[in-house]
């Protein structure tokens, strides 16, 4: 695996590989990889295909009092781990290569990064979408990898893609789980043990949810249930939703997929989590 911290590398390593005719796929990542980044790798890789990988804790999607100087940083068991998965190119960026001085662009995309964690942590979605666009058009994937768990930041991305007509195709890998159900998140070792035990709670809140709601429960009670089942098992909740699978409105019309959508936090640590309600 070739690794580039130097934009002009990195596109001439692309442009050698698009020469001879190989395709580019895309896994945009912050580092601290699981087994739940080495499945966007998995989805990613196919023959014929230059696969890159990118690592960047990205400063403009941390608001003031997150967790951008405690954020996991494991450089070198990324590389191990990007490197055995069969990734081409691993691009790391340096924070000036991304954000030179007087960097003034910011790209917002309305409607679907308005609530939940758009509201929750106001402009997350544009450091996120400013990002996204920046490795798009830095790595230009014809195809690229995004996981489910960050279930917002998928119908950010897939907005911005059509909005602005980015020429690439865009995958939903579905969130991997720990045995127990906890999503795979590299904010996960931030837990104590006694906290990660608790931690459970969050995924069946999700799975007691959405089999009320299949069931018939009026969704306000299911959520509330929910709600009431993380305050007992000691999580803080920002929000547990009922939305449009697609467009993220908190009032899916009759006939739409609904997706579960949860933030809450135990401790020092903030969990997100989301759940379909109707099958696919
Ligand atoms: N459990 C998971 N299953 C599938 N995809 C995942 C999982 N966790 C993260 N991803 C995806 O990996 C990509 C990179 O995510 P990121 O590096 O922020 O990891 P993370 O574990 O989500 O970290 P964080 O703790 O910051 O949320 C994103 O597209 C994200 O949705
Ligand atoms: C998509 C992303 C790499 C942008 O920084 C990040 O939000 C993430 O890791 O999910
Ligand atoms: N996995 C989403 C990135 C973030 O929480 O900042």
């Amino acid at each position: 695996m070739e690794i580039y911290r130097e934009l002009a590398g990195l596109r001439a390593a692309l442009a050698a590989a698009r020469a001879s005719g190989r395709e580019v796929a895309l896994v945009p990542t912050m580092g601290a990889l699981h087994a739940g980044h080495i499945a966007l790798v998995e989805a990613a890789r196919r023959p014929g295909t230059t696969l890159v990988a990118s690592i960047f804790v990205n400063p403009r999607q941390f608001g003031a009092g997150e967790d951008l100087s405690r954020y996991p940083r494991k450089e070198t068991s990324d590389i191990a781990m990007l490197s055995e998965a069969g990734c081409d190119l691993l691009w790391l960026p340096p924070v000036e290569q991304m954000y030179p001085d007087g960097f003034a662009t910011n790209v917002s995309v309305g409607g679907v990064s308005e609530g939940l964690d758009g509201a929750a942590r106001p402009g997350h979605f544009d450091g996120v979408a400013t990002v996204v666009a920046k490795l798009f058009n830095q790595v230009r994937p014809t195809r690229a990898y995004f996981g489910e768990k960050d279930f917002q930041q998928l119908a950010v991305v897939r907005r911005m893609v059509a909005d602005l007509d980015f020429d690439v195709e865009i995958t939903g890998v579905p969130t991997q789980r720990e045995d127990d159900g906890l999503a795979l998140s590299s904010r996960n070792v931030y837990l104590s043990p006694e906290e990660r035990q608790r931690a459970v709670a969050l995924p069946r809140a999700l799975g007691i949810a959405a089999r009320a709601i299949r069931g018939g429960t009026d969704p306000a009670k299911a959520l509330d249930d929910a709600t009431a089942a993380l305050t007992a098992a000691g999580f803080e909740v920002d929000y547990v939703a009922l939305v449009d699978a697609e467009t993220l409105s908190p009032e899916p019309a009759a006939g739409r997929r609904r997706q579960l959508l949860a933030a809450a936090r135990l401790g020092n640590t903030r969990l997100i989590d989301n759940l379909a309600v109707d099958a696919g």
